[in-house]
């Protein structure tokens, strides 16, 4: 498995390639766990080559968030990338992908983020800016043919597709399915934060969005009971020992991130999204509605 550790580096090894070979890319902020590794068993089983970037992304943090104390796991999550196939791991440093003087800066796709108050985009007002451009910048350099992000991060899975559909860059957005524990929390690097109370009610987010799509499937369609019901059982979390703080409820358009108001469409069109602070761990999950 090749090591590239700067951007003109990366761009030489792609020159490299084939040109008839199909190419995959798994972008990471490292800390990786099963979540990741699914993606990066999709993008071997389906490319000649598949590739993974590890980098922590200043600009998507904002002051005051845990860009600092991120968990940084170099030699275990490139055992990880070698054990599921990657031929390669892109792990930039700071000043490769925003050297002096940066300043360019990708909003696409951030209208219905913006425009939600309760979505990820309202929550973390300057994330899906620093995603929309580092994907970008990674996928004009790695130019994949397939590129894969995980469904856990809904909202974010819709900004990439609006920007590689705005930019017109010749890749698959290829989604694939949360990867969970046993007891339904969702698989995040951010997991490791949880202290063992914590962890003994964080199923309770996944609990709480299954108690959604039940209601859901016995045909209630009014969005805001949906949120309603999501909202109540997540209020179930709040034990003596965990410090639980419910950041929103979402019930929002898939692509556009709008929030539904009134009637809301079944068919996968729509996604009911929450975040949950749990002690210092920022939880998010989400489930579509079929
Ligand atoms: N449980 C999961 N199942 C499927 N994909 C996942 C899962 N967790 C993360 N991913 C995907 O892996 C990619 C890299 O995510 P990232 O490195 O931020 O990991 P993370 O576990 O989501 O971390 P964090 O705790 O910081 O949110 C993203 O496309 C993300 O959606
Ligand atoms: C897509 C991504 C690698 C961009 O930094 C990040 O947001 C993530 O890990 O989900
Ligand atoms: N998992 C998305 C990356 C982030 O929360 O910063």
């Amino acid at each position: 498995m090749k090591i590239i550790r700067s951007h003109a580096e990366l761009l030489v090894y792609r020159a490299s390639l084939p040109a008839t070979s199909t190419v995959g890319f798994v972008p990471t902020m490292g800390g990786l766990h099963a979540g990741h590794t699914s993606l990066l068993t999709l993008s071997r089983r389906d490319n000649d080559i598949s590739l993974a970037s590890i980098f922590v992304n200043p600009a998507q943090f904002a002051p005051g968030e845990d860009f600092a104390s991120y968990p940084r796991t170099e030699d275990a999550d490139l055992s990880l990338c070698a054990s599921h196939g990657a031929d390669a791991v892109y792990l930039p440093r700071a000043e490769d992908v925003y050297p002096a003087g940066y300043e360019t800066y990708v909003e696409a796709g951030c209208g219905g983020a913006a425009r939600n108050a309760r979505s990820e985009g309202a929550s973390r007002p300057t994330f899906f800016r620093g995603v929309a451009t580092v994907v970008l910048k990674l996928a004009v350099a790695a130019r994949p043919h397939r590129l894969y992000v995980g469904q856990k991060d809904a909202q974010q899975c819709a900004v990439v597709r609006a920007v590689v559909r705005d930019v017109g860059l010749p890749l698959e957005v290829v989604v694939g399915e949360t990867v969970r524990e046993g007891d339904g929390l969702a698989m995040s690097t951010r997991n490791q934060y949880l202290t063992g109370a914590e962890r003994s009610v964080a199923g309770g987010v996944w609990a709480a969005l299954r108690e959604g799509t039940a209601v859901w499937a016995k045909g209630e369609r009014d969005a805001e009971s949906v949120r309603g019901v999501v909202r109540e059982k997540l209020a179930d979390m709040r034990g003596k020992d965990a410090n639980v703080e419910v950041l929103y409820v979402s019930l929002c358009d898939r692509e556009s991130m709008r929030e539904v108001e009134g009637t809301v469409e079944g068919g996968g069109k729509c996604v009911v999204c929450v975040a949950v602070m749990v002690g210092k761990a920022r939880l998010i999950d989400n489930v579509v509605l079929e």
